[in-house]
């Protein structure tokens, strides 16, 4: 106590004249002390940290897509006092025990034994129901309980200006076993949920891919196309993926390219899309028209691309477009080329399904400069950082604006062309699309009952499957397959685009009503009669029995003309008759001449306003 006081007694009273002193005094004091407590904090943490395994996971790799789903499923969040809510899981987390939405609380705040779902909501079918977990916050350390070990889990970004996301995990062990294990069955959970879907990728202006979507495996029995075509890629690009070895023998390198090409709507992205998930590989999109696509990006892409991938080049004749900043809206001023034809507005074409949705939520650096080049191109695909095992399938609109090189052996090395619809195609679609009585007994995937093959479509010119190219097709197809050389290539058959959406269809009567009789029976006004179609809209059609339905599908492609509307055209129009094959069949005819009429008043529209735009040019 004493000393404390002989500590004090200068600084508290004294001689005025020494106040100055005094005050020098405390600074050192204070800087004493505060530096103690500085040196001693930090050798804690590093005595404690010696301690510690850490393994870093960063959000650009797969293990943290793992981790991050088997974190938000750890019941510590629920007693977690400091928590991140999200509606998405890295892509996955339907199942997830962790999650909760707004049914699984009462009004008092107690949580209910059973958990309603949508289904169970007959007034609003098919309702999303948003589930919410619980994950990491940033920047905090969270400790959890895992095999008999305490993990401190801590989420943070990199430093070095890229904000990429960082998990990183500390355990105190003697060998990093137990993170081992936590990342096997991180994603062995991760997989197991994964099973069911495919999981996109989406190239970033950065040169990472990032994760934008989960979609569940289209079945290859609701691709229709032309008999062979799909079981010839199929069988091809599996007959790849085994063969490993045998390139690696002959020193080739193991890849494999697939040029589909074609007009809009006819099933290119949607064959790629059922491949993916019959192979159960994730696919990796780059549009090749993005504003920000460099040589050097392109290149660093590539080198991330996994071993076991498909790789998807979207509108790959747009590669070398360059339009000017996008920003300034309209973006029709299109700027030099570098190399090849350039023509702009190629996504406009009209294609319905594909991946194209996702474009627009990415943000891309619109305004920078597309500085890719042909060899740019060329040496990403197949230059020394293009991964090994990976299946490139490309899509085009437009094959003869594409450069030879782009398109020979090696890089592209099986071709298929998508044309309109053939009269075989809409007769599968249509069986397709209704329901057939035997379809209940199987109760599986719909797997279309293949029209029988007409005799103009038998015999079969093509090149026979030899175990490298594997042809085998119909005459449609056969004109299809360009030969492996880097001739000049043939145009594409039909230019005409039939994905413009069809006109609504007016009703085709309305039921004339009865007139409101007033007085007599003091009866209110009677409500017109329901429409007959209105009465008979139901989501579904009531399952056909085969024959039934085998008529109306001939029926209907009797009414369509060949190759002359797109399967997403033919789709759309189904669509409107849902849940009526007859009139689905016996009214094609008037659709096919409302089609055509329409056509024709967009050409002359169009027609007329270029010459409008020409007369107040000059
Ligand atoms: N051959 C087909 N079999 C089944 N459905 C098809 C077929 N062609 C098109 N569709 C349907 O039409 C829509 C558009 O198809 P998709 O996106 O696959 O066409 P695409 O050829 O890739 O078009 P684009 O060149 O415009 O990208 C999808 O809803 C798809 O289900």
């Amino acid at each position: 106590m004493d000393a404390l006081k002989s500590l004090i007694q200068p600084l508290v009273g004294g001689a005025g004249g020494s106040s100055v002193v005094d005050g020098m005094k405390l600074v050192v004091l204070g800087g004493t002390v505060e530096t103690a407590r500085r040196v001693s904090s930090s050798a804690w943490s590093h005595f404690v940290n010696s301690f510690f395994l850490t393994a870093h996971f960063s959000e650009e790799d797969y293990p943290y897509d793992w981790l991050m789903l088997w974190l938000s499923r750890r019941p510590e969040w629920q007693r977690s006092r400091e928590f991140e809510t999200t509606t998405r899981t890295s892509g996955i987390g339907s199942d997830n025990s962790n999650s909760f939405g707004e049914e699984d609380l009462w009004d008092d705040g107690t949580t209910p034994n059973t958990v309603v779902t949508a289904d169970d909501d007959d007034d609003i079918p098919g309702k999303v129901t948003t589930r919410v977990v619980f994950q990491p916050t940033f920047d905090t350390t969270h400790t959890i309980y895992y095999k008999g070990h305490w993990l401190r889990v801590r989420r943070g970004r990199k430093t070095d200006g890229s904000g990429t996301e960082m998990l990183s995990i500390s355990v105190v062990a003697r060998s990093n076993t137990i993170l081992k294990q936590l990342v096997l069955q991180a994603k062995k959970e991760y997989e197991a949920e994964a099973i069911h879907r495919i999981q996109i990728y989406f190239a970033d202006s950065h040169g990472s891919w990032r994760w934008t979507d989960s979609r569940h495996k289209r079945p290859m029995g609701s691709i229709v196309l032309n008999p062979g075509v799909k079981e010839m890629l199929l069988n091809d690009t599996k007959d790849f993926l085994r063969s490993e070895k045998w390139y690696a023998d002959r020193g080739i390198p193991f890849r494999r390219g697939y040029l589909l090409h074609g007009v809009p709507g006819s099933g290119k992205s949607s064959l790629i899309h059922a491949i993916a998930g019959q192979l159960m590989l994730d696919i990796y999109v780059v549009s090749l028209s993005a504003s920000w696509i460099s040589d050097s990006t392109l290149t660093t892409l590539m080198g991330r691309v996994p071993a076991r991938c498909i790789l998807l080049l979207e509108d790959l004749d747009a590669a070398f477009v360059r339009s000017v900043s996008r920003e300034d809206g309209d973006g029709s001023e299109e700027k030099e080329k570098k190399e090849g034809p350039a023509e702009q507005g190629q996504n406009n074409n009209g294609g319905s399904g594909g991946f194209r949705s996702h474009r627009s939520r990415r943000g891309e650096h619109l305004s920078d400069v597309n500085t890719l080049s042909l060899s740019g191109l060329l040496n990403a695909l197949d230059g020394v950082a293009a991964a090994e095992g990976r299946l490139l399938f490309a899509t085009t609109n437009h094959l003869d604006r594409l450069d030879p090189a782009l398109s020979r052996p090696g890089r592209m090395d099986v071709w298929v062309e998508f044309k309109n619809a053939s009269k075989w195609q809409a007769e599968a679609l249509f069986r397709n699309f209704f329901p057939s009585t035997e379809d209940e007994i199987s109760d599986g995937e719909p797997e279309v009952a293949p029209p029988s093959t007409p005799t103009s479509h038998t015999s079969t010119s093509g090149p026979q499957g030899s175990s490298s190219s594997l042809w085998s097709m119909s005459p449609s197809f056969a004109s299809s397959v360009a030969s492996f050389s880097s001739t000049p290539l043939s145009s594409p058959s039909s230019p005409t685009s039939s994905a413009t959406p069809s006109l609504p269809r007016t009703a085709a009567s309305m039921t004339a009503a009865p007139l409101p009789q007033f007085g007599a029976s003091n009866q209110a006004y009677l409500p017109p009669p329901v429409e007959e179609r209105i009465l008979a809209s139901h989501h579904s059609a009531k399952p056909l029995d085969g024959v039934r339905l085998g008529l109306l599908a001939k029926k209907f492609a009797d009414g369509v003309p060949e190759e002359e509307f797109s399967v997403a055209a033919l789709q759309g129009y189904l669509l409107k008759n849902k849940s009526q094959p007859e009139a689905a069949a016996s009214g094609v005819g008037e659709w096919v001449i409302s089609e055509r009429q329409m056509r024709e008043r967009l050409k002359r529209e169009k027609e007329e306003r270029e010459v409008k735009e020409k007369l107040e040019v000059s």
